[in-house]
């Protein structure tokens, strides 16, 4: 882990962003796609929305995937292992980049088939606390057919945009600056399920 921790930082600090293969165990990413699937049968999910407080809108043109808030003071075992984890990260993240993150909140999400998340940013007006994006992808399989590629248009310094397309493979890891990163989930063939988070710059409240 101490390994996988030491390249985040490094790439984070480097080109702002990071994508780590196997950053979980099979078990362990195994377990928490049966708690996540678990949670949907029970019709916990919601619709995704756009905008924060007043501004929160239910938008399928621009996103149609299906979320589920987590609480940080009731979190399940597993879920507060994935904490864990990402508190690693948040603390190496400071040591080394000086981001001044205090808390975390995150979703399971899932796209069901068909569904996308246009370009955006994950940093906005509502949202200026949101520093580190952090995905962690459960799915069992993933192929090129699957599509449903999450696509970075990393900012060059010649003003340019380069393409990075990033198969969501069970257990891998995606880190970004989420200020900087435009990125977008393209048009997914098989249902998608995924951990999104974001480091914040403020304490929880
Ligand atoms: O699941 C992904 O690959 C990206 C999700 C995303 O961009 C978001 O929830 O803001
Ligand atoms: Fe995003």
């Amino acid at each position: 882990m101490q390994d996988h921790i030491e390249k985040i930082v490094q790439d984070v600090y480097e080109n702002g962003y990071a994508v780590v293969e196997n950053f979980i165990s099979e078990d362990f990413r195994k377990e928490l796609l049966a708690e996540q699937q678990d949670l949907l049968e029970h019709g916990q999910f919601r619709h995704a929305g756009v905008g924060k407080g007043d501004a929160f809108t239910i938008r399928p043109e621009i996103r149609s995937d299906k979320v589920l808030w987590m609480d940080h003071l009731v979190l399940t075992p597993l879920q507060n292992q994935y904490w864990n984890l990402v508190e690693e990260i948040r603390v190496a993240l400071n040591q080394r980049c000086f981001l001044g993150l205090r808390s975390f909140e995150a979703h399971f999400a899932m796209y069901p088939p068909g569904s996308f998340y246009l370009r955006h940013l994950d940093q906005f007006q509502q949202v200026k606390y949101r520093v580190v994006t952090v995905i962690i992808y459960l799915n069992d399989s993933w192929t090129e057919e699957d599509e449903g590629k999450l696509r970075m248009y990393l900012p060059q310094e010649d003003g340019e945009e380069k393409i990075l397309d990033i198969m969501p493979s069970g257990g891998k890891l995606v880190v970004f600056l989420s200020a900087e990163i435009p990125h977008e989930v393209l048009p997914t063939n098989k249902q998608r399920i995924s951990i999104t988070g974001w480091l914040r710059d403020i304490e929880y409240s």
